[in-house]
């Protein structure tokens, strides 16, 4: 039977035709590459995060106060890492974030990361953000798993319409992203001027939807270009959603629903209490609330309360296989890479995000293996210790 873990032998084995690995296998190690690699703003916009980064970098730490105590002699020869997370198939627990204008990371975008996920399986996010549609994502990803990510706008019938492509094109589960209704106060963009949506970036979802075309008179082009930028920062985000309005998205979407930024209990079952399938676990990498507390840390409390009745994910911090074998202890069912695998596209577009996604897959599944895990099912706190 083939594994993940396979990745390993793979890469050994073309040593012997003097061949090595063209980026880092330990991943932490993908952040300073893609510093030298991309302009000042671009680095600055994915590796920067909200106020002076203490909850980014306690997202790391937290990860640093748990350890994985291993057990011998358990017959793990062999090993299954699959799971079903929200009605989708997926060879290992981990799924590609939602990251948006991913053209200001690499010239091909989320049509890279598409390809990626397609080639191994794995579940990609698209965001309501991205660089490309909707729909040219679900061409390249193919017969991929592809969720769609919702960044809800104003107009109502807008969202509709989003929600209307996003299942014509063959995204099967709604993620909703709750933390993001405005953009926090960033001092990397800050001090450098720059919003890549002011250039035209991350705007195609609106520009290419029919709602959004009628409201600006047609298609955008130049002649109504500034209305069209006004259009969009008129309805990128609402503020004034309460937990009520969860409603209408039950109404409109029938596939299973997620909601992405889920840091209390009491938010969880509230979640759980409006028909949701799931709650993503997650401080939107330390971007929005600096202060906030470490994803990590409302992990646990969040699993206790959600029970069997929900789906739990987790993000915010994972950079290896270890980090993602302690939050699958911790209770999530399934991890979502944000950083990690943009920095693979930033340094190799899709080979790049293709080896993100095999290192952590062939690592996480050595992790389990050597600690004496053959499926994620078994793990649980008592693999843990907190130091
Ligand atoms: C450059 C960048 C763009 C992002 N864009 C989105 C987005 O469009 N929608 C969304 O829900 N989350 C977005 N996120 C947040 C990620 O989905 C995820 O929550 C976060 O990156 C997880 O933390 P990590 O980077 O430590 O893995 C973005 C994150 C980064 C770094
Ligand atoms: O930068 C982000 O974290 C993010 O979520 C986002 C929001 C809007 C557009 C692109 C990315």
């Amino acid at each position: 039977m083939s594994s993940l873990a396979d990745f390993q032998n793979e890469i050994y084995l073309s040593g012997l035709a003097d061949v090595v690995p063209d980026l880092p296998t330990d991943l932490t190690k993908l952040e300073e590459l893609a510093e030298q690699k991309l302009s000042a703003a671009s680095y600055g916009y994915v590796a920067g995060a909200a106020g002076s980064e203490t909850t980014a970098r306690a997202n790391l730490e937290a990860f640093e106060r748990w350890r994985i105590v291993p057990r011998m002699l358990r017959d793990v020869a062999e090993r299954d890492l699959s799971v079903e997370v929200l009605g989708t198939a997926m060879p290992a627990p981990v799924v590609l974030a939602p990251v948006g204008v991913q053209s200001i990371f690499h010239p091909e975008g989320e049509l890279a990361t598409a390809r990626a996920a397609a080639s191994t399986g794995v579940t990609m996010v698209l965001s309501t953000a991205a660089s490309n549609t909707m729909e040219d994502v679900a061409e390249a990803n193919g017969s991929g798993p592809r969720w769609y990510q919702l960044y809800w706008p104003k107009d109502r019938e807008m969202a509709v319409s989003f929600l209307e492509r996003a299942k014509a094109s063959g995204y099967t589960a709604l993620v909703v992203t709750l933390d993001t209704f405005t953009l926090a106060w960033r001092p990397r963009d800050l001090d450098q001027a720059y919003l890549p949506f002011l250039r035209g970036i991350g705007v195609a979802n609106f520009y290419s939807d029919p709602v959004f075309q009628k409201a600006v008179g047609g298609p955008v082009t130049e002649a109504n270009k500034d209305a069209a930028l006004m259009h969009w920062v008129a309805n990128f985000g609402n503020p004034s959603l309460t937990w009520d309005d969860l409603a209408f998205l039950r109404e409109h979407w029938d596939g299973p629903i997620a909601l992405k930024g889920i840091q209390h209990p009491d938010d969880a079952r509230k979640a759980v209490d409006a028909g949701m399938d799931g709650v993503i676990v997650s401080n939107h990498g330390g971007r929005q609330v600096d202060g906030a507390v470490a994803s990590l840390d409302a992990l646990p409390g969040i699993v206790e309360a959600v029970g069997d009745r929900a789906e739990v994910l987790f993000d915010s911090g994972i950079r290896t296989g270890a980090d993602a074998a302690k939050a699958l202890a911790l209770g999530a069912k399934a991890v979502l890479v944000g950083r990690a695998y943009t920095y693979g596209l930033a340094l190799g577009g899709e080979a790049g995000v293709r080896h993100v996604l095999r290192c952590l897959q062939a690592e996480l599944e050595l992790t389990l293996m050597l600690a004496g895990v053959t499926r994620p099912s078994e793990l649980g706190a008592e693999f843990l210790t907190r130091v």
